[in-house]
C-alpha cells in the first residue's frame, strides 16, 4: 500500500505583488541597474495598458446593465491598480497541493495574462471548468466589487489554479479596485467601503481560516 500525506492549503507559487502607483517613486533607486530600471519601465507600461482596457471594459459592462457609466465611474479608482507576477513551479505530485486555492478576487477587475500551459479553472454549475489557454489572450475576472456595484447582474467568479506536474507556469495578473473609503451602494448589499470590506476579509481569516466576503455584507430583504 503506498501512503499519500496531503499538504492542505499550501499553495505552490511564488511571486511578488506591486502597486502601480509606487513604482514612479523609484525612479532614480534603479539608475545603477539598467535591467532593474528597463523591467520597471515595463511594469509601469504594461500598467498603463491593463488600466485603460479595465477602464474601457468597466464602462462596456455598466452600460450593459442600464445603468450609468457616469455615475458608476468613481467605482473603479486606476490609482489603486496593482499587479501580481507568479511563477508556479511545477509539482511531482500536484494531486497533493494547489497552485493557488480556491477564491474569489476582492477586486473590482481582475485582468490576467498566463503562459499556455493551463491550470486555470473556474467553479461553474457545480463542477470546475478548465479554463483553455490561449496564446496572446487575456482572462477577466470579475470580482466581488463588481458583483456588488451590479447587484449580483455579475457574479465575482471562484476560481483556483491546479499544480502541474511538468510545466511551469506563469501569470501576470492586474487587480482594480474601488477607492478604499467610497461607499458602494447595492440593492443586495448594505452600504459598506472596500476598507470595511478588506477589514471583514481579515478578520474572518484569522477567526474561521478563510475568506467569507460578499455573504457578509448581504442584506436579508433586497432594496428595490
Ligand atoms: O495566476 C493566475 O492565473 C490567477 C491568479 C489569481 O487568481 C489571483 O492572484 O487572484
Ligand atoms: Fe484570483
Amino acid at each position: 500500500m503506498v501512503m499519500k500525506r496531503s499538504l492542505p492549503n499550501l499553495n505552490w507559487v511564488e511571486g511578488f505583488s506591486v502597486r502601480l502607483s509606487q513604482l514612479p517613486q523609484l525612479q532614480g533607486d534603479d539608475d545603477h541597474d539598467p535591467m532593474l530600471k528597463s523591467f520597471r519601465c515595463l511594469l509601469e507600461e504594461y500598467g498603463r495598458h491593463m488600466a485603460r482596457l479595465a477602464h474601457t471594459l468597466f464602462d462596456v459592462l455598466i452600460t450593459n446593465l442600464g445603468m450609468d457609466p457616469a455615475l458608476c465611474a468613481p467605482y473603479l479608482s486606476e490609482s489603486t491598480g496593482y499587479l501580481r507576477l507568479y511563477r508556479y513551479p511545477p509539482y511531482p505530485d500536484p494531486d497533493q497541493v494547489s497552485g493557488l486555492e480556491a477564491h474569489t478576487d476582492s477586486s473590482v477587475l481582475s485582468i490576467l495574462n498566463e503562459n499556455v500551459v493551463g491550470g486555470l479553472q473556474v467553479f461553474k454549475d457545480e463542477r470546475w471548468i478548465d479554463i483553455k489557454p490561449v496564446s496572446d489572450t487575456l482572462v477577466v475576472n470579475m470580482g466581488d466589487m463588481m458583483q456588488a456595484i451590479s447587484n449580483d447582474e455579475y457574479k465575482s467568479v471562484l476560481h483556483r489554479v491546479l499544480a502541474l506536474k511538468r510545466e511551469e507556469r506563469f501569470s501576470i495578473c492586474y487587480f482594480v479596485y474601488p477607492p478604499g473609503d467610497l461607499m458602494i451602494q447595492s440593492t443586495n448589499y448594505r452600504p459598506f467601503t472596500y476598507n470595511m470590506y478588506m477589514d471583514q476579509v481579515r478578520e474572518d481569516r484569522e477567526t474561521i481560516g478563510g475568506k467569507v466576503g460578499l455573504p457578509r455584507f448581504m442584506l436579508s430583504e433586497p432594496l428595490n
